[in-house]
């Protein structure tokens, strides 16, 4: 019998052990930097010519991995591979796949320092970031081979008499997995290994700027004994083979989290019928979001600006949960922007390599030049009253940046600007503040930060956003704790990390039997 669901506990670096134990793994990773990884179809590794370069943010010159890139032809190799693979996997009991999560979760525990250590380096993630990044990865295997079991129990349905009535639920086929660079590991293993667990054969394409990881990853599974095939491993860019794998025929699934653009157009060629399909693709999509921080004239000021910054500023802001919009009552609002510029202006940013930074860099040129182009935006929308500039360029550094008095339609209040940079808007009232909160086609997180009992009740109701917090900050879900997922352009709510997300990649099958 499983043990009960526990979320793994984050490391302490200011023990000395633990600090040490982090250096070492840096360094053990420094020392593999540059390496070639290859696709993996049915377990056969694949160079091709075609190679990508994935690069330290932190360090634009430094080499992470040299990456094999798929073409047309070897996404298709990758799509039969699946779909013949899936004849045996489906037929493995639920409860035996399961095991293979808690193996990999297992393993991946042993060697949870290194893979902190390549998301430092692949992602530029602060070594507590990246500590928190391996643990959800963890905790997501643990907690879907769990909720596996528990699908594989008889689901008894109410007797009539002379009929025995049973629920099962059957994995779907081949789907298609495609996740986000800013949560390398966490989201890649999650999105993947939910899909397999309940009995469907995957083709991953990873995140273009954050392969290596994946790469790693797909060792765990297969120290973990999950067959050859089941996951096929395709890197590759969007354009060269993202349609290809969305609009082929032998698709059943598509399970994307990226952002609000290019989950819009996979739903689109996901919707389309094409001859020969037998079947409505599946999209669970998980979109971006533009997420705001309400403070209440009666709250915990000090509360309130630690709140503020932590969701903002965390891993650069390159959060979908991060927090973009402050919306503060006008009673508080000086003293709050004033403490969230000071404790602004006093964040480090620098190679976060060393644990000495807060802030380390973000992605790559391109988040890098559309981040500064949205500050120049901000400039004309609001009030420059911290960072506002480039860190040191040797990496892609941005320093946090607080806007003051912008509108609520401004074009940084409404956008997903994705970097280090929230914009703070002023409400008359409570009215105000929630209406000025609902005001994105987004959905995704939000917080209030209150006294006011009647205020949490309303916002409670009234606040349309997947995940809501009170009186604290709007990122850090833990898996199992705070199921992950957003409404309107946020996408599909589909609540990764929750009771029923293994139902998104099974089909309900009903079996009467007249007795
Ligand atoms: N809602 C959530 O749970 C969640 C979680 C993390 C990130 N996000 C969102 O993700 C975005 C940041 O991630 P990103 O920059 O990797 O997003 P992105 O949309 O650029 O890319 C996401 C994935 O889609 C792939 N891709 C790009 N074009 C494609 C195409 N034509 N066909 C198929 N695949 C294609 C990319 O290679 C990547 O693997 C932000 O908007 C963020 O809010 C959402
Ligand atoms: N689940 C993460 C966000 C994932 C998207 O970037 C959080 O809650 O902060």
């Amino acid at each position: 019998m499983q043990v009960e669901f526990k979320n793994e506990a984050f490391t302490n670096f200011s023990l000395p052990e633990n600090k040490k134990a982090f250096e070492e793994a840096l360094a053990k990773v420094e020392s593999e930097l540059g390496l070639e990884y290859d696709l993996i179809i049915g377990g056969e590794r694949i160079k091709t010519e075609k190679k990508s370069r994935s690069i330290n943010p932190s360090n634009k010159e430094q080499v992470v991995g040299v990456v094999s890139q798929a073409d047309q032809a070897l996404a298709e190799k990758a799509i039969q591979v699946a779909a013949s693979t899936f004849e045996t996997w489906k037929k493995v009991p639920g409860t035996s796949r399961s095991r293979y999560l808690t193996k990999a979760a297992a393993i991946l525990r042993r060697r949870k320092h290194e893979f902190s250590a390549w998301l430092v380096k692949e992602a530029g993630k602060s070594w507590a970031e990246a500590d928190a990044d391996t643990a959800e990865a963890i905790d997501f295997m643990e907690y879907y081979a769990r909720q596996m079991d528990k699908l594989s129990q008889r689901h008894d349905l109410p007797r009539i008499p002379d009929e025995d009535n049973e629920l099962y639920y059957v994995p779907l086929g081949v789907g298609i997995v495609i996740p986000p660079w800013n949560f390398p590991l966490a989201i890649m293993v999650g999105m993947t290994t939910a899909a397999l667990v309940a009995g469907n054969t995957v083709v991953l394409k990873p995140a273009s700027t954050t392969p290596v990881i994946a790469a790693k990853f797909m060792e765990i599974l297969e120290d973990a004994g999950v067959p050859a095939g089941v996951v096929n491993f395709v890197p590759g860019s969007g354009s060269e083979i993202g349609d290809y794998l969305v609009e082929h025929i032998q698709t059943r699934f598509i399970s994307f989290t990226g952002s609000r653009d290019v989950g819009l157009r996979i739903n689109e060629l996901a919707a389309k019928h094409r001859p020969g399909q037998k079947w409505m693709k599946r999209l669970v999509a998980e979109m971006g979001g533009k997420d705001s921080i309400v403070v209440d004239s009666d709250c915990d000021i000090e509360l309130a600006a630690q709140s503020i910054v932590a969701s903002a500023f965390g891993f650069s802001g390159q959060k979908c949960s991060a927090c973009s919009r402050a919306i503060v009552h006008q009673d508080v609002y000086d003293q709050v922007l004033n403490r969230v510029a000071e404790l602004t202006n006093s964040l480090t940013v620098g190679d976060i390599r060393s644990n000495e930074f807060y802030t380390g860099p973000v992605v790559d040129d391109k988040a890098y030049n559309k981040i500064l182009e949205y500050i120049e935006i901000g400039k004309t929308e609001g009030k420059l009253v911290a960072g506002g500039e480039k860190g040191p360029e040797t990496g892609y550094f941005i320093k946090p940046t607080v806007f003051a008095d912008v509108a609520p339609d401004a074009r940084i209040m409404q956008e997903e600007i994705f970097g280090p940079v929230v914009a703070f808007c002023k409400a008359n009232d409570f009215d105000h503040a929630m209406e000025i909160a609902n005001n994105t086609e987004y959905g995704l997180t939000g917080a209030v930060i209150s006294r006011n009992r009647a205020n949490l009740e309303r916002a409670r109701e009234e606040f349309h956003v997947g995940n809501l917090y009170f009186n604290r900050k709007c990122t850090g879900a833990l898996v199992g704790v705070h199921p992950f997922g957003g409404f309107n352009m946020s996408g599909t709510d589909s609540k990764a990390g929750g009771p029923d997300y293994l139902l998104l990649f099974t089909q309900a099958k009903l079996v009467s039997e007249k007795l």
